[in-house]
């Protein structure tokens, strides 16, 4: 992608001033921000291809700011800057979510090395890797969908690749050359969420201090994806079912009617039938975006992709010659179940190859997944990992309460959390990375899911 743009966040003026003048030297696009706080402040504003974070900083540190963006950025990599002396903390970044790290001073050379090492991988990220002949039928259905203008509804688990899904079928389709424009649903706050999508004039609500362009708008003669709708509520759902019908949208505060030419494809994480079963999504528009459903199913159950995600994935992010995978590593790999599909196996060879030495193959022992390798039955659920960082048995814990709570409320979101005391919408992140962790949710409907693959 053209659109790389870096988010550095330095707490010393000068050291960031120096980042700053490197990266713009080296011809990258850079936002910069002073802590943890301001870097979330930024990247609420606009997305970001690379953040570049301080460890030690206040009020909110590096490690503070990794673990929120792991949670509602997760596709952001974050590359570490640690003093010397502080590297075994570095490491355990990694091991936490971190992508990267740099160690103090920062060598110029270095950094702008690494920072086109991730400007490498940003450009191949959609590319598609389509082995296991599951995928391969998959991909040749998107392509037939691709040359037919209608929406799409693309459904699968969390990192199962559907939003390289989209882009395949926008490059595939008449539309092409015109804007593919992608609005996370779940990562926006929900009162924002109408504005970003349909834009606004000056002064339609405070806050909104210049005319801002909708994304419909920004996508017109294009194709808009809206990742993780259900993540919508019900009452911008209408709206959005009455822009569709219309086609044609009204930015905040105005009366001027916009015509628009878009096609949408949707993205959940759930299934949507459910949803509409249990009162959450509107049937109406459920008709409307799911004119024609692809579902990916989870990485285990195709495992013929494996193996050439995981060589593409050393290809992208070696720093010389990428090296190969070692039988033992190859057999680790076939064994995992892997919770977090795609998006977790290219994180765990991600942070292998930081953490390997640069000549001999990937071994087993270079590979560590961020969960344990849970058995994602029906109601049993794994027995959480212990002994790590007090954060993550932190975790483990209110991930156990959750559960808990869920149960004893039918699966209720809305009860549990009002009684654990938290918003809907804190408890839907929260309930995100339990489920990336392979452990059922109570309220999920695994099975009605797994029939959704249709
Ligand atoms: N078939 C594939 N070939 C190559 N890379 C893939 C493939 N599927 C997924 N990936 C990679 O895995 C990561 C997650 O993919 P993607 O964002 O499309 O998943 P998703 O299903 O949209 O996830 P979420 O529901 O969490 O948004 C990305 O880095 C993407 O490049």
């Amino acid at each position: 992608m053209s659109d790389f743009r870096i988010l550095l966040v330095e707490d010393d003026d000068n050291l960031r001033e120096a980042l700053l003048e490197t990266l713009a030297l080296g011809g990258f696009a850079v936002v910069t921000a002073s802590d943890g706080s301001e870097a979330l402040r930024r990247l609420a504003e606009q997305s970001y291809a690379l953040i570049i974070s301080d460890i030690q900083m206040q009020p909110m540190s590096g490690l503070e700011l990794l673990a929120a963006v792991r949670e509602q950025y997760r596709d952001t990599p974050l590359m570490l800057m640690t003093a010397f002396g502080t590297v075994p903390q570095a490491v355990q970044a990694i091991r936490q979510g971190a992508m990267d790290y740099l160690v103090k001073p920062v060598e110029v050379n270095q950094l702008l090395e690494r920072v086109r090492r991730f400007q490498k991988a940003a450009d191949s990220a959609f590319e598609l890797v389509a082995a296991d002949p599951q995928t391969q039928s998959l991909v040749s259905l998107a392509r037939k969908v691709a040359a037919v203008d209608i929406s799409v509804l693309l459904s699968g688990p969390s990192g199962s690749g559907k939003e390289v899904f989209a882009r395949f079928i926008h490059t595939e389709s008449d539309r092409a050359g015109a804007p593919f424009v992608a609005v996370n649903c779940a990562a926006i706050p929900e009162q924002m969420l109408e504005a970003e999508l349909f834009g606004h004039e000056k002064g339609a609500f405070t806050g909104a201090a210049k005319v801002r362009e909708g994304k419909f708008e920004s996508a017109d003669g294009g194709t808009l994806l809206l990742d993780e709708i259900t993540e919508m509520d019900l009452g911008l759902q209408a709206k959005l079912l009455r822009v569709l019908q219309e086609r044609e949208v009204e930015r905040l505060g105005s009366n001027r009617v916009i015509p628009l030419n878009v096609r949408v494809i949707a993205t959940t994480n759930r299934d949507l039938a459910a949803e509409v079963a249990a009162g959450r999504f509107r049937e109406d528009l459920y008709y409307r975006l799911n004119v024609f459903p692809l579902h990916l199913p989870p990485l285990r159950d195709r495992p013929g992709d494996i193996e050439p995600l995981a060589l593409r994935a050393l290809s992208l992010h070696a720093r010389g010659r990428p090296p190969g995978l070692a039988p033992s590593a190859l057999r680790r790999l076939r064994a995992h179940p892997w919770p977090g599909n795609v998006r977790e196996l290219d994180n765990v060879i991600q942070r292998a190859l930081v953490l390997s030495s640069d000549v001999e193959d990937l071994q087993a022992e270079d590979l560590f997944f961020e969960q344990p390798a849970p058995v994602a039955r029906a109601g049993v659920a794994p027995e959480p990992e212990r002994g790590g960082s007090l954060q993550a048995a932190l975790e483990d814990r209110e991930s156990d309460e959750i559960v808990a709570v869920l149960r004893e409320e039918d699966g209720h979101r809305g009860r549990a959390a009002q009684r654990l005391g938290i918003s809907p919408r804190t408890l839907r992140y929260k309930l995100s990375r339990i489920r990336k962790s392979g452990v059922p949710i109570p309220g999920d409907g695994s099975g009605a899911y797994a029939a959704a693959g249709r």
